[in-house]
């Protein structure tokens, strides 16, 4: 046994969730309750009423919180410690959005001048794309931007940008590659000028096959079409902290934009990596987002555990997961412009709490990572609700609403938020026979059918969830949401004592499929391989089964 479930708290929390009153009662008991267990700060109210918690629970779990050091753990964060022990780097994407005055030192050096003056270089190019100072090779305006990058270096910009769409101020517009399938570039560039397009080249390593292949075929492209290689300076940037790779391949030294290895791919949208947010909504919005996200740092920071949103949500994560064998948690985003949130949180919380070895390198004996999905509200209520309400598996939610539209139409927004509470009410309370059998009361069925339909209607309820609510859907509220769940990450990655700060298994992944491409490349003979992989290699080969 671990450590952490050897401990005496953690036993206690074993036994506790063995006997616990359902949350119906533990509402009609306490008519407080919503006042006792949400907390409002940064522009978020976070309900967390409707979770199987009573006082004593949550003073275990903050006891389990105080004895696996989460305290230190995030002042080391801040810090600028090398928290991430496997890859010896510090983990300060906090500094990205630290005040200009600021003092946050990697190796004794202060880094926060370097992040002010990428946003100042940010700012000018942003500004000169606008003003048309920045031309195309044929003298026109930039039109369009594509960004080129995967993982952190896609889905952050890219959903992010479209959570802001009504901030979108129309002077650019923005395009997104990521996957190395032809056709997510092609269909791209089908409709795509050369003269007034410009290729974002977003890569921290510089050695990602997927995004160096996509920009290799972007070049191209813009050769093809009529550019020429004295034109690439006006059409090819990247951001990126390899500059040595990034001019070999042919990017003008200007056109760089620096990224470090303090700040970890799925963390990186509040970088340079962030531009076509930036060129999106303006710079003033995007250092709203950063404003946001730095209220929820604070908060962070200095909030008691027992009111600090992230060490909350984190909690509960490990509440369900570890002592009631959820396996997955849904995100449930409320508003049509969160719909890719689900997504964003799936990588940072995957890609982060995938792990099964501590941080002394022993197994672990308990669960880490749930499964993140979801989707939004109301589709899911049509469709996979039904598990959350009567499937065999416990899956806490969370739910995400803004409580004013940017599209206040009619009552359809009355009707979403409606929609929003009515689902964790029914997650909560659930239905009982008697209830399902009054129901029945007036219908035609004869006794013995009320009888059986009722059975089929019962809803056990006691289904957690939190709600978090904001006036509206800002760069402010945004920022500080994905703050609140980067947090949420590590205090699940503190209780679990693992290091959420490294990825071995999709590097692993990259480098296999470079290996794999360089057999089918020089047509080696793979039977060194298991059967399967040769098998499938073969068949690549001769292009059809
Ligand atoms: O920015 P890079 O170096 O191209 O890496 C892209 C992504 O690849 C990973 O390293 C692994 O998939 C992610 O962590 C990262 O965001």
């Amino acid at each position: 046994m671990t450590h952490l479930t050897q401990s005496a708290t953690w036993q206690t929390l074993k036994a506790m969730s063995a006997d616990l009153p359902h949350m119906r009662e533990l509402f009609a008991e306490n008519p407080q309750r919503f006042d006792q267990l949400s907390i409002k700060d940064c522009g978020l109210l976070l309900d967390f009423s409707k979770n199987r918690l009573t006082e004593a629970v949550l003073q275990e779990l903050l006891k389990l919180a105080r004895e696996a050091g989460l305290e230190q753990k995030i002042a080391a964060m801040f810090a600028g410690e090398a928290i991430n022990t496997t890859e010896q780097r510090a983990v300060l994407h906090t500094a990205l959005r630290a005040p200009a005055d600021a003092d946050i030192r990697v190796d004794g050096v202060n880094v926060v001048p370097e992040v002010q003056q990428t946003l100042a270089q940010m700012e000018a190019f942003v500004e000169a794309l606008y003003s048309g100072q920045w031309r195309g090779y044929t003298g026109k305006k930039i039109t369009d931007l594509v960004s080129i990058g995967i993982g952190g270096s896609f889905l952050g910009p890219k959903i992010i940008s479209e959570a802001l769409r009504p901030y979108w101020n129309g002077k650019l517009q923005c395009h997104f590659v990521a996957n190395v399938d032809g056709t997510a570039i092609s269909e791209k560039l089908k409709k795509l000028d050369p003269e007034t397009t410009l290729f974002l080249m977003s890569s921290k390593s510089f050695g990602t096959q997927e995004t160096l292949t996509n920009t290799l075929s972007a070049k191209e492209w813009f050769l093809a079409k009529g550019g020429s290689q004295q034109d690439i300076g006006k059409h090819f940037a990247a951001i990126t902290s390899n500059v040595a790779k990034a001019t070999a391949f042919g990017i003008d030294e200007d056109n760089i934009f620096p990224m470090w290895d303090w700040v970890g791919g799925r963390y990186s949208l509040w970088s340079a990596i962030g531009l076509p947010i930036a060129a999106l909504i303006g710079m003033d919005n995007f250092k709203a987002l950063l404003a946001g996200a730095r209220a929820m740092d604070v908060h962070f920071a200095s909030r008691p555990l027992e009111q600090n949103m992230p060490v909350i949500m984190g909690l509960l994560s490990v509440w369900y997961n570890n002592f009631f064998n959820a396996q997955s948690h849904v995100v449930l985003t409320y508003d049509h412009y969160l719909r890719g949130l689900p997504a964003y949180f799936q990588q940072l919380d995957m890609e982060s709490n995938g792990k099964s070895v501590t941080l002394d390198g022993n197994a672990v004996d308990y669960s880490t990572g749930p499964v993140i999905w979801g989707g939004e509200g109301t589709n899911g209520q049509h469709a996979y609700h039904q598990l959350l309400h009567q499937g065999t598996a416990l899956i806490p939610a969370d739910f995400i609403l803004p409580l004013q539209s940017h599209n206040p139409i009619g009552e359809h927004h009355a009707q979403l938020a409606s929609n929003c509470f009515g689902q964790t009410q029914a997650l909560m309370q659930g239905r009982t026979f008697d209830e399902a059998l009054a129901e029945l009361a007036d219908s035609s069925f004869t006794e013995a059918e009320k009888q059986l339909i009722a059975k089929h209607k019962v809803m056990e309820g006691n289904k957690p969830s939190n709600t978090l609510l904001m006036d509206k859907l800002t760069p402010i509220t945004l920022g500080a949401l994905i703050a609140l769940y980067e947090h949420r990450t590590l205090v699940q990655g503190a209780i679990w004592d693992i290091n959420s700060f490294d990825q071995w298994g999709v590097e692993l992944g990259k480098k296999l499929g470079n290996e794999v491409l360089s057999r089918i490349g020089a047509e080696l003979d793979s039977k060194d391989l298991d059967s399967s992989s040769n098998a499938l290699i073969n068949l690549f080969r001769q292009g059809k089964i």
